[in-house]
């Protein structure tokens, strides 16, 4: 990801980014580690549940910064898991399109 990406495409370019990692699996990568893990998605499963309840216990706590960084790992985890399953940002954005 570069660090001069527009707020507004953040997410695109992360999403664009977590798909390569799947097409090339460099060895450097801890996307890479998701996609290859002896457990398979049940792996990035888990951690989408840790992710949450460490999220949820930010919230308890009123831990505005961890809140942050807590849901910034479990939005990662969610895009991972979408690509993984041949889901992409657009599929998800027609999603919460067709609630308005
Ligand atoms: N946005 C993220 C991101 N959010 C969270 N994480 C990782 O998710 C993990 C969170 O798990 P934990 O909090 O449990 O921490 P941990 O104990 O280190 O993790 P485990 O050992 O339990 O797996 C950490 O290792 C974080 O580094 C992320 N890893 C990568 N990205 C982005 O993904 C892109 C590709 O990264 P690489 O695949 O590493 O090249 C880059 O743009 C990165 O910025």
């Amino acid at each position: 990801m570069d660090a001069d990406t527009p707020d507004d495409e953040v997410l695109d370019e992360l999403f664009s980014t977590v798909e390569s990692r799947k097409a090339e699996l460099p060895e450097d990568s801890y996307t890479t580690t998701l996609f290859t893990h002896e457990k398979g998605e049940n792996y990035v499963l888990e951690k989408i549940g840790e992710e949450a309840t460490e999220t949820i216990l930010a919230a308890k706590d009123d831990d505005r910064e961890e809140l942050l960084a807590e849901s910034a790992d479990l939005v990662y985890h969610l895009l991972v898991l979408l690509s993984m399953k041949g889901a992409s940002l657009d599929d998800l954005r027609a999603e919460l399109r067709e609630r308005f």
